[in-house]
Order: C-alpha cells, then sequence, then structure tokens
C-alpha cells in the first residue's frame, strides 16, 4: 500500500510518481544496504579478510510471534530473513549448555594495531572509568620487592599526567566484526546464536561491535569458564539512536541466564532486570526480547499492574533494611503493606527477565510505597535503557530503589542511551559505590566500569536530512505543515515528506488540539481521519498499544505525539519526524529526530518548525544538525548557514533548565483552561488555528452581533406577543 499515491491520487498531483532511485531511498521502502554509520573501505577489508567473506544469508522464513510486524507492509516490513538451515535441522528445543572454550585455537584473535584501526574506524572509543589506582594496581610484593621497598620506602611514584592517563584509560578490545564469531569466539548458547541469525541481520553494527565482545568476555583470557559471572564489565554506553542497542544488552543477558540454568538448574526467579522509561518501549524490548529468546528456555515478561515480583510473606529476608541504603517505610506503612499483601494472592512471577518501567516495578517491590521495599537477591543483570533519563531527576530515586534492590554481590549494571551527560557518569560510579559499601561487599579489587561511545557524543545520526524552518507564527506552523501532508507541497517548498510519520508537540492538549485540526485533511479516498491519530499517556493501556500496533502495521500513517515517542521506539520504516512544537532540549531533538534513520536507513527526513517565541531556543537545536552534517561529510548543502548560528542567541544555564522543565512558555498548558478540549479551542497555549488573532476577533465580533440580533429579536417577538395578546374584554 502506497500511503503518497493515495494522497496524490486525491490531489490530482500528476506530476508525483516516485522515481525508483528516491523511492529506494525512503526509509520506508526497505532495509538499510549497511547499518553501520562509520566505516572506511580499508577497514571494511581487513574485517573481511579476518571474518566477513563467507557470510552466509539463510533462506527465508519468518516466525513473527508477537503478530506485529505483517511481512505484506510496505511502511515496517520486517527485515527478517530466514532461519539458517542449521536453525531448521536442529528445530525447537531446549538450549544445551554452551560448549567450554579452552581458548587455545584463537585463529580469530587480532592484534593491537588491527583492533585500534577496526574501533577507530568505527569512531568506537572505549574508557575504562575506574579510579586511576585500580587501572594501574601496583604488582603483589614479592620477597626481593619488598626489601626494594624498604629503600625507597618515602619515594613516591611520579604521578601521571592527564595525557598519559588519558592513554592509560584507553582500550582497545577485540571488535565482533561478524555475528558468526558470536559462537566461534564468544561461545555463545547455540539456540542463541540461531535465533540472532534468524533475524536477518548480516553486519554488526557499530555499538554491537564494540560492546558484545565486552559483556560476553573474552573466554580465552578467561581464567575460569565455568561459571557464569565470568569477568563482563559494568558498562555504561552512548551509541546513536536505531544502532541496535537493544540486541547488543539483550543476547548478554539471555546467554548469562542460559549459563546459569545449566550451572545452577534449581535457582528460579528473576536473574535480570531491565528498566525502560515508558510502557511503549518497554513491550517493544519484551517483543524483541521474545524472538530471541525462543528454545534456550528462558523467559522474557513484561511487569504488569498487579503482578507480583516478591513473596513478601515467605521471606522476611528480601526486604531492604535501612543499612542498605533503601527508603524505608512506618511501622505503620508495613502493616498496610500486609494488608495489601493479603489482598493479593496472584503467583510470583517465573520469569528470568522482567522488563518494566520504574515506578511500576518500584509499586511492586514497595506495595505501593505502603512497605519497606523488597530486594531482588536473584538479579545479576540490571540494564537501563534511555538511562540518562531514568536517572533523571523525574525517575532518579526510582531507578535508585530498584538499583539498590538488587542485592546480590556479582550484579552487573549496564547503561545504554543516544544521550549521556557527565553527571550520569558520576551519579554511576557513585552508586556503585555505595552499594558496595551497604552490601560490604570485599572484593580485592572493583569491578571494571566501561564506557562505550560511539561517534560523536550526544549528537544527532548523520544519515537523515534535517529542516529547521522559521515559521514566524503558530499559524504559519500549521500551514507548513498542511503543505506537507499534501503532495503537492513539493512545488511549493523543498521538503517533501511522505507518510508514515510523526509528529511531536510540547504538551498532550497541543497533540490533542493538533489532531483535531488535522483530522479531516487527509481525503477519503485515502482513508480519511482514521490514518490519523493521536497518541499520549492519558490514553489507556489499550488505546495505547491499540495505536502503535495500528501505526506499526501501517494503517495509520500520521501519529501526532508528545515526547512519550522520543525516545526508544523503534518504527523500522518510517520516513520522517516533524517537530511541530520545538523539543526542549537538544537531547530531546536528537531522541526525537532519531525515530527515522533507524539501522543505517537514508532518507529520513526531520522538520523542525519554529515561530517568533522560540528563538531564544534554537541554537542548540541548529548545532547539532550543524554537527550532524559535518559528520555525514561530502559537500552536501548545509541547512544551518553560519550566520545563522551566529545570530541566534546563546541560552543561559538556567534558562535552559526552565526550558527542559516547562517548554517554551508561549505553548504552556493552563490548567483547567486546556483539559479535554480536543477541539483547539483551549487557551493560548493549546489552541492550534491557522486564523489569526485578527480573524479570530473579527469572527467573534461577527457571533456577538449575531447573538446580540437574535437576543434583540427574541425580546420584541416576547414584547409583540406581550402586547398583541387578547386577554378578553374587560369587566
Ligand atoms: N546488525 C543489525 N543489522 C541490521 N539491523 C539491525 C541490526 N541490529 C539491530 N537492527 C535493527 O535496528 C533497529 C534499531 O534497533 P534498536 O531499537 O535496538 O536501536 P537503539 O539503538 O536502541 O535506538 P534508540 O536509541 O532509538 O533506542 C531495529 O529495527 C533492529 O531490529
Amino acid at each position: 500500500m502506497d500511503a503518497f499515491r493515495l494522497l496524490t491520487r486525491s490531489t490530482k498531483l500528476k506530476s508525483a510518481p516516485l522515481t525508483s532511485a528516491s523511492a529506494a531511498s525512503l526509509p520506508s521502502k526497505g532495509k538499510a544496504a549497511n547499518p553501520q554509520l562509520f566505516r572506511t573501505a580499508e577497514t571494511e577489508k581487513l574485517e573481511s579478510a579476518k571474518h566477513g567473506q563467507k557470510r552466509k544469508r539463510g533462506a527465508a522464513a519468518d516466525d513473527n510471534e508477537d503478530g506485529v510486524d505483517a511481512p505484506e507492509l510496505d511502511f515496517f516490513q520486517s527485515s527478517k530473513r530466514a532461519a539458517s538451515s542449521a536453525a531448521e535441522e536442529t528445530g525447537r528445543h531446549h538450549d544445551q549448555p554452551p560448549a567450554q572454550n579452552d581458548g587455545s585455537d584463537d585463529e580469530d584473535a587480532m592484534d593491537e594495531v588491527e583492533r585500534r584501526t577496526i574501533l577507530n574506524a568505527h569512531k568506537i572509543k572505549v574508557t575504562d572509568l575506574r579510579d586511576m589506582d585500580d587501572i594501574q594496581p601496583q604488582p603483589a610484593p614479592t620477597k626481593e620487592s619488598k626489601k626494594k621497598k624498604k629503600k625507597q620506602k618515602k619515594e613516591e611514584a611520579p604521578a601521571l599526567s592527564k595525557k598519559e592517563q588519558k592513554r592509560a584509560r584507553r582500550l582497545y578490545p577485540q571488535p565482533l566484526v561478524s555475528f558468526k564469531e558470536l559462537r566461534s569466539r564468544y561461545n555463545i548458547s547455540r539456540r542463541l546464536a540461531e535465533n540472532v541469525a534468524e533475524q536477518g541481520f548480516t553486519v554488526p553494527t557499530e555499538v554491537q561491535l564494540g560492546s558484545l565482545p565486552l559483556l560476553l568476555g573474552d573466554l580465552s583470557l578467561a581464567s575460569d569458564t565455568s561459571e557464569e559471572n565470568g569477568t563482563d564489565p559494568d558498562l555504561l554506553v552512548v551509541a546513536p539512536t536505531g544502532s541496535g542497542k537493544t540486541l547488543s544488552f539483550l543476547i548478554p543477558v539471555i546467554n548469562k541466564i542460559v549459563r546459569h540454568h545449566h550451572s545452577s538448574p534449581g535457582e528460579n526467579g528473576i536473574l535480570s532486570l531491565v528498566v525502560a522509561p515508558t510502557k511503549e518501549l518497554a513491550s517493544q524490548i519484551v517483543n524483541e526480547g521474545r524472538k530471541l529468546v525462543a528454545g534456550t528456555g528462558v523467559k522474557i515478561t513484561l511487569m504488569r499492574k498487579g503482578m507480583r515480583v516478591v513473596d513478601r510473606d515467605g521471606d522476611d529476608a528480601n526486604v531492604l533494611n535501612e543499612d542498605s541504603g533503601a527508603s524505608s517505610g512506618s511501622d505503620e506503612e508495613d502493616e498496610a503493606g500486609k494488608t495489601q499483601k493479603g489482598r493479593d494472592n496472584a503467583p510470583v512471577t517465573k520469569s528470568d527477565i522482567l522488563v518494566t518501567t520504574p515506578l511500576m516495578l518500584v509499586n511492586a517491590l514497595s506495595a505501593h510505597r505502603t512497605a519497606t521495599m523488597a530486594t531482588l537477591p536473584l538479579v545479576r543483570s540490571l540494564v537501563m535503557d534511555e538511562a540518562d533519563v531514568l536517572l533523571d531527576p523525574l525517575f532518579r530515586e526510582q531507578t535508585l530503589d530498584i538499583w539498590r534492590s538488587c542485592v546480590h554481590p556479582d550484579l552487573r549494571v549496564s547503561l545504554w542511551s543516544a544521550t549521556m551527560g557527565s553527571n550520569i557518569e558520576d551519579l554511576t560510579r557513585s552508586t556503585i559505590k555505595e552499594r558496595q559499601e551497604n552490601l560490604r561487599l570485599k572484593q580485592s579489587k572493583p569491578n571494571q566500569l566501561i564506557r562505550l561511545v560511539v561517534g560523536l557524543k550526544d549528537s544527532a545520526i548523520p544519515n537523515i536530512d534535517h529542516r529547521l524552518v522559521y515559521a514566524a507564527t503558530e499559524q504559519g506552523k500549521l500551514l507548513g505543515l498542511r503543505q506537507l501532508l499534501r503532495p503537492t507541497a513539493a512545488s511549493a517548498s523543498d521538503v517533501r515528506l511522505r507518510p508514515p510519520f510523526l509528529i511531536f508537540t510540547q504538551t498532550i492538549p497541543r497533540a490533542v488540539a493538533l489532531h483535531s485540526e488535522l483530522r479531516y485533511d487527509i481525503p477519503a479516498e485515502a482513508g480519511g481521519s482514521s490514518r490519523i491519530a493521536v497518541l499520549h499517556s492519558d490514553l489507556s493501556d489499550t488505546q495505547r498499544s491499540e495505536i502503535m500496533r495500528d501505526f506499526r502495521k501501517g494503517e495509520i500513517w500520521i501519529l501526532v505525539t508528545t515526547d512519550l515517542l522520543a525516545r526508544g521506539v523503534d518504527f523500522r520504516g518510517i520516513n520522517g519526524v516533524v517537530n511541530y512544537d520545538i523539543p526542549t532540549s537538544a537531547a530531546v531533538y536528537v531522541h526525537r529526530v532519531g525515530r527515522t534513520g533507524r539501522a543505517g536507513r537514508e532518507g529520513g527526513i526531520a522538520v523542525t518548525y519554529y515561530t517568533k517565541e522560540d528563538i531564544p531556543y534554537v541554537k542548540s537545536i541548529a548545532n547539532i544538525i550543524d554537527v550532524s552534517e559535518k559528520l555525514r561529510g561530502g559537500d552536501g548543502d548545509k541547512s544551518i548557514q553560519k550566520w545563522l548560528l551566529d545570530a541566534l542567541p546563546d541560552l543561559s544555564k538556567k534558562d535552559k533548565q526552565e526550558l527542559k522543565k516547562h517548554g517554551v512558555k508561549a505553548r504552556q498548558t493552563t490548567k483547567n483552561l486546556d483539559k479535554d478540549q480536543g477541539d483547539g479551542k483551549g487557551s493560548r497555549g493549546t489552541r492550534i488555528s491557522t486564523k489569526s488573532g485578527f480573524e479570530r476577533r473579527m469572527e467573534n465580533r461577527k457571533k456577538g452581533a449575531i447573538a446580540a440580533s437574535r437576543n434583540r429579536k427574541n425580546v420584541a417577538a416576547e414584547a409583540d406577543s406581550d402586547g398583541g395578546s387578547w386577554d378578553g374584554l374587560e369587566d
């Protein structure tokens, strides 16, 4: 189904047909040739010399468990290819334990120069974040060295310069140049490797290339491969939107659980937690996870209301004491918790991996904050997706409570996002330390904390076109958007955006108002108002998931939404993003526009409208676009001219914070006035209409005049009827 063609038919546009070249470049037209964003011809040669030349492509198959990505649909077609022949041979079964790899047959090992070349070409930077003393520990004293030490007793070791420290922190782990290595080198579960192959991915993306070896542990280097708690570090990952971070954290988590099932068959319970900021993202992670766990014996579940995750009655030890730094409840609260407990007889979940939003899990662990937080003693891996939001003041306390409730000494944390400030790094470090002290972990050496950055930190992906459009007024934005909705727009502006696309607004009332304004803009022949929908957090869970499903299926072409969908959600074939209201921070811009151009797809467009009121806030967005265009290289047209960057004012730190918290003032929602109007007639902040203030005043006057004239007529009629009625003859 071609949405554009249908729209074209209804608008009598003759010159609209797509050339095959332009069609091919549309993200919704299919799969990216290469999902990697950064690479050079040289390294491609080096990588294929190492492994890539015999990459197999499986035969077609589709085991879509979720029924979400229907294959016949054009927009969001699945890139899944077929199961490998190995998968067909083995059939579905519970997984076998991964065979031991003694590391003696490590033909694929690269020397440091090769590793550096590949990592640098893919713009992957790996850094050890531990204290310098932990990175360069003093060698264990021998008898001789003890004597020497006495002599040098008072001599201080020369402090490393900043440059030397930087060099000492830099790591060059071996990259994963082919998915085949998951099995051959990292020895992951066979069934899991087959499930990865079934996804049809041919090349690992940069974040997979860099993070998977770190998280899977290089078994040839590990001294003891019999335990699942090997050498994996705590990890902070900053990698572009749509670069495949989900697969990067799910593969190691699942593999660890398969190993655990074989080494400790009796220990059942939640072994891994994945925390994400929205229900939409959490449910998407579960869908991805289900494809990977098939036949491995690992169970992944989405946290739902009313689900029990701990048996508070059964085990008093599973409650955080005050020492452990958890939020503690009063006796009264505990009593209330017990009552709640008594009411709740749902069985405790038997899942290995629980995917949740922070509040839902905190509520389950603390009986809606009426009892002390319970602990999750078996959890070995805690994954925070969109970690910068999870540790932002909005979610911070809930996320930290969850972190503290994971009391297993071998807990590993990993934090993932496309944007991450240095404050998150500091918070991670201090939380790890605090946790170690509280749990009194007597490790001789703290666990490794590694940061992996792909590309330029906090930048937008280079494979999309950015348009920053000055629309002067609110009406100007609506006119601009209406042009985008019409295929004839191509003649009026150089932006040509084809459905499906997302439109972001600042607030829920504005999303609702914009939706009702645009509702009838799609002609009936093209499906009419059913093609456009609005999604926000005031809708019920069922409504939200129905809209998500219909958008993925291609039944909805245009989705008006808030920042609820700005992060993480993956609509594979989306053609573009419209920032109808400017994003409230550079990070939000990066995430919103990152809904297009997923997995290296070219052709995505990000249109951002701004008005007079927005001028003070545009510079950070213009900077992001400028950097992204520089990253792209080549001599393509630049959408941000230097004069504009120079002319735009800088925003103070305080104003930035204010903007992040409340958005652009002119669009703020005034409670009561805006609530549930849904017709674009709310207060100023909500109102979305093409009519100017003058037109509206004229209209109001006219309405007033009509009403007044009606009133006059009624009064006159009443007077007439009073005067004209015959009451009979007076006596
Ligand atoms: N190696 C690969 N080759 C091709 N496609 C891939 C590969 N790995 C993942 N993908 C696909 O890329 C898309 C984006 O992946 P994912 O949602 O994990 O991105 P992300 O990095 O988490 O993005 P965001 O920062 O927006 O959350 C998904 O559709 C996924 O199936």
